[in-house]
C-alpha cells in the first residue's frame, strides 16, 4: 500500500517526542505538565475528553489539563488514511486488545474488544462511519433520566456543533441513496464529515435489494435527521477538502491539533491514571504513573473521567466508588457505595452473511491487483482521493416489527416481559426493558442496521483477534459481507476489575446474545440478508454464501437461531457502565462524590441506533456546557478563530 507504513519503534516518528514540537499544549516529560496549577483534570484524551477540553479552554482563565495513557499518533498515516484502519486493530501500538469473558450465548468465544490507545481515543482507530441515533433513541434518554435537556430536540444543537458536513464530490451523481438535508447538519464543527469521492457497483445493487426486500415505499430524507429508516451511504469521518483532505477527521485533529496552542491547556501522553484522589467524599485530584515514576496531580474544581466505557468505571472502582462487594474482592477499600458502576454494559451485536462472488463482481479485492493499488496509492497521494480514502458505506435500517412474523413479536416481547419479572431485574432495567420492548413494537423503529462491506472476512479467527478483514485478495473469487446488527440489546454485561493493579485488564463480559430476543432479533436480520441476496440485483452476481455454512439452512428459523449463536461480533459500540441516573446524575456528576464527573460513552443510559461515536461527541459538547454553567465559565471569552493553528 503506497506510503502508509508507520514507525513501530517506542514513541516512534508519532510519539510525544517530535509532535511537542509543533504543539505547544502536548508536554514532552511530566515536570512541564506538572509546574502548572489546574483548575480541571481530565483523565483521558479520547473521543469526548478531547471534546471537553477544547470547549473549556475557550475561557482563557480556566486551565485544564488531561493525562492519556496512549501516545500522539497525530500524522500517523496508519490513522490518517481511511482504508488503512484493519491495521490498527488488534495492534498493541494502537488498540488496548481487551479480551471478553468466554460469551455463553455465543459458543463461548472469547472476543478482542478494540478501545483505541492514542491521543483521540476511539475515535482514533474507528471505521469512521458517521451515524447518528435516532429521535426516539435521545427521547428514551430523556425519559429513562426524568430530564428533557437530553430530548433529541434538547441534542440536536449539539450534534450540528461538532459537525462541518463537506461538500458531495461531483463526482456522485445519484443523489437519491447520498440523502441529505443541510439544516440537519452542521458547517463549523471540529469533526468534519464527508460522503466517499468513489463507489462499486455492488453497493448500489445492494441498496436496490434491500429496498426491494424491506418493501419500504419511501427512501430516507436525511438519515442524520433523527430518522434513519430505509437504505443510503452514510457519511464517513473524513475530510475532503483543506490541509488533511483525504484523512480520518477526529478528536486528536479537530478538537486538540486546531486548538493546540492555547496556553491554558496541557496535555500529558503515555500517563496512565491509576485512581483519583478522593478526600472526605470530594474529587481533588489524580494519581498517575509517567514511565515508571508515581505522580499525583490536583484539581482546584474538578476532576473529569473520560476514560471510555471500559477504563471509567475501572478507574472509579480502582479509586473505591462502587458495589463494595467487587471492591472488596479486589482488594480496594470501598469509600462510595455506588453498586451501578461497571453494570449496564452493552452493544450492538452483528450477524454477518458472507459471498463468494462470481468473476468480474468488482470488491475491495480488486486492491490485491497491484497495479490497481499503485492507481489508488497515487490518488491517494496526488490527489487525497479514492479508494484509499473510502469508508465502509452502504447501509440502512429496519423496524424488526416489519421482517418478524406477528408470533415471532408475540414470543420475542413475551420473552422480555419474563425478565421484567426476575428479583434480580433491577427498576432501572425493567423501565430500559419497557423502552425496547416498545421498539420492538414500533414499525417505524430502527431495531436492525444493516451494513454492506465489500470485502471477505476471516470468520474463523476474526473475532479472537479483531483481524477480520483479510488483505484484499485478487487472485481469488471476490467477496463480500452484509452485516445485520442488533440496535437495542435485551441482555446486560458487566465490566469490572478483579485486583487492585490498574495495569490488570478488568473482567469483561458484555452478554452476546445472553437473551432469546437479543437472538431473535438478530435472527431476523439474518434472515433479510438471505432473501436480500435472492433478489435479481444480487442473485446473478453470487458465486455461492461462505458464510454460515451450507449446513445452516436460513430458510429455517430455528437454523437461523443457531448461525447467529455460532458467530456474532460486537460492533464495537459498548456503552453504559457509569449510566446516567444509575451513577451520575443528569449533569454528569458521580453520585456521592464532589468533584467528580463522567463524560464518555459509558454514561450512555441505554443504547441508540447506529454508529455512536456522534452520540459521544454530542455528550461531551454538552457536558462542556454543563460545566461551564455549573462553574460560571464565559464562553465568549475567548477568541478562538484568531487561536486557530
Ligand atoms: C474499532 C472501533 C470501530 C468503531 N467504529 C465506529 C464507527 O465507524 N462509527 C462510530 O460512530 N463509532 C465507531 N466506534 C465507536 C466509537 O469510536 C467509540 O464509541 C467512541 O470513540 C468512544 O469514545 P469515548 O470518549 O467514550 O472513549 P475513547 O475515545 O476510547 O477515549 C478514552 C480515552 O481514555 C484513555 N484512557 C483510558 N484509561 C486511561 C487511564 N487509566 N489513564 C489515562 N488515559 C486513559 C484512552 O487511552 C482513550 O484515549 C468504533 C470503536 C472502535 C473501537
Amino acid at each position: 500500500m503506497a506510503n502508509t507504513t508507520s514507525t513501530q519503534e517506542g514513541n516512534g516518528l508519532y510519539g510525544i517526542d517530535n509532535a511537542a514540537n509543533s504543539l505547544p499544549a502536548l508536554c514532552a516529560c511530566a515536570r512541564g505538565f506538572l509546574d502548572e496549577t489546574y483548575d480541571i483534570i481530565i483523565i483521558g484524551c479520547g473521543t469526548a475528553g478531547l471534546a471537553v477540553a477544547a470547549r473549556l479552554t475557550e475561557d482563557p482563565n480556566i486551565m485544564v489539563g488531561v493525562l492519556e495513557a496512549g501516545k500522539s499518533r497525530l500524522d500517523d498515516p496508519l490513522v490518517d488514511t481511511p482504508a488503512t484502519f484493519p491495521e490498527l486493530l488488534g495492534n498493541p501500538e494502537y488498540d488496548y486488545g481487551f479480551k471478553s469473558t468466554p460469551q455463553k450465548g455465543n459458543r463461548d468465544i472469547v472476543h478482542h474488544l478494540c478501545r483505541g490507545k492514542a491521543l483521540g481515543g476511539s475515535s482514533a482507530i474507528n471505521y469512521m462511519l458517521y451515524v447518528r441515533g435516532s429521535d426516539a433513541d435521545y427521547d428514551d434518554w430523556a425519559d429513562l433520566v426524568g430530564d428533557s435537556t437530553w430530548s433529541s430536540k434538547a441534542l440536536k444543537p449539539y450534534m450540528r456543533k461538532h459537525q462541518t458536513l463537506e461538500r458531495i464530490d461531483a463526482s456522485i451523481t445519484n443523489l437519491t441513496d447520498y440523502p441529505h438535508v443541510g439544516e440537519n447538519h452542521g458547517t463549523k464543527g471540529p469533526v468534519h464529515t464527508s460522503f466517499n469521492d468513489s463507489s462499486f457497483p455492488i453497493g448500489d445493487l445492494s441498496i436496490k435489494a434491500m429496498d426491494e426486500v424491506s418493501g419500504l415505499s419511501k427512501k430516507p430524507i436525511d438519515p442524520w435527521s433523527g430518522d434513519h429508516i430505509g437504505f443510503f451511504n452514510t457519511l464517513g469521518a473524513v475530510s475532503r477538502s483543506g490541509p488533511h483532505k483525504g484523512k480520518r477527521s477526529y478528536a486528536a485533529r479537530g478538537y486538540f491539533q486546531a486548538n493546540a496552542c492555547r496556553p491554558n491547556l496541557k496535555v500529558l501522553c503515555e500517563a496512565q491514571v491509576n485512581k483519583i484522589v478522593l478526600e472526605n467524599g470530594v474529587a481533588k485530584g489524580v494519581e498517575f504513573i509517567y514511565h515508571g515514576m508515581n505522580e499525583t496531580v490536583y484539581a482546584k474544581k474538578e476532576v473529569i473521567l473520560c476514560g471510555g466505557v471500559i477504563n471509567s468505571p475501572q478507574i472509579l472502582e480502582l479509586s473505591g466508588i462502587g458495589e463494595p462487594k467487587i471492591l472488596e474482592q479486589a482488594g480496594v477499600e470501598c469509600k462510595i457505595k455506588l453498586p451501578g458502576v461497571g453494570e449496564n454494559l452493552q452493544d450492538h451485536a452483528c450477524a454477518v452473511l458472507g459471498l463468494d462472488l462470481k468473476p468480474g463482481t468488482i470488491t475491495m479485492d480488486i486492491l490485491g491487483d497491484p497495479q490497481v493499488m499503485e492507481a489508488a496509492g497515487k490518488a491517494l497521494v496526488e490527489t487525497q482521493s479514492g479508494p484509499l480514502t473510502s469508508i465502509v458505506s452502504t447501509q440502512g435500517f429496519l423496524p424488526y416489527k416489519l421482517q418478524a412474523t406477528a408470533s415471532e413479536l408475540e414470543s420475542t416481547v413475551k420473552s422480555i416481559r419474563e425478565t421484567q419479572q426476575l428479583s434480580s431485574t433491577t427498576p432501572f432495567y425493567k423501565r430500559q426493558l419497557d423502552q425496547v420492548i416498545a421498539h420492538l413494537e414500533s414499525d417505524k423503529s430502527a431495531n436492525l442496521q444493516f451494513i454492506v462491506v465489500p470485502a471477505g472476512a476471516d470468520y474463523e479467527n476474526g473475532i479472537a483477534t479483531q483481524k477480520i478483514w483479510p488483505p484484499p485478495d485478487n487472485n481469488r473469487l471476490h467477496r463480500m459481507v452484509i452485516a445485520s446488527c442488533l440496535q437495542y440489546p435485551v441482555a446486560r454485561g458487566t465490566c469490572h476489575i478483579s485486583s487492585s493493579d490498574p495495569s490488570a485488564h478488568p473482567i469483561i463480559d458484555p452478554g452476546y446474545m445472553n437473551h432469546p430476543a437479543d437472538v431473535a432479533v438478530l435472527a431476523s436480520g439474518l434472515h433479510f440478508n438471505h432473501l436480500v441476496t435472492k433478489t435479481s440485483h444480487l442473485a446473478p452476481l453470487i458465486h455461492e454464501r461462505s458464510y454460515p455454512p451450507a449446513s445452516r439452512n436460513l430458510d429455517d428459523r430455528t437454523d437461523r437461531e443457531e448461525a447467529v449463536k455460532d458467530w456474532i461480533m460486537g460492533e464495537y459500540h459498548l456503552i453504559g457502565t457509569c449510566a446516567m441516573g444509575e451513577v451520575v446524575d443528569t449533569r454528569l456528576k458521580v453520585k456521592g462524590v464532589k468533584g467528580l464527573r463522567v463524560v464518555d460513552a459509558s454514561v450512555f443510559p441505554n443504547h441508540v441506533s447506529g454508529n455512536i461515536c456522534s452520540s459521544v461527541y454530542t455528550v461531551a459538547e454538552k457536558g462542556a456546557d454543563l460545566i461551564k454553567e455549573d462553574w460560571g465559565i464565559d464562553v465568549e471569552a475567548f477568541d478562538i478563530g484568531k487561536l486557530k493553528l
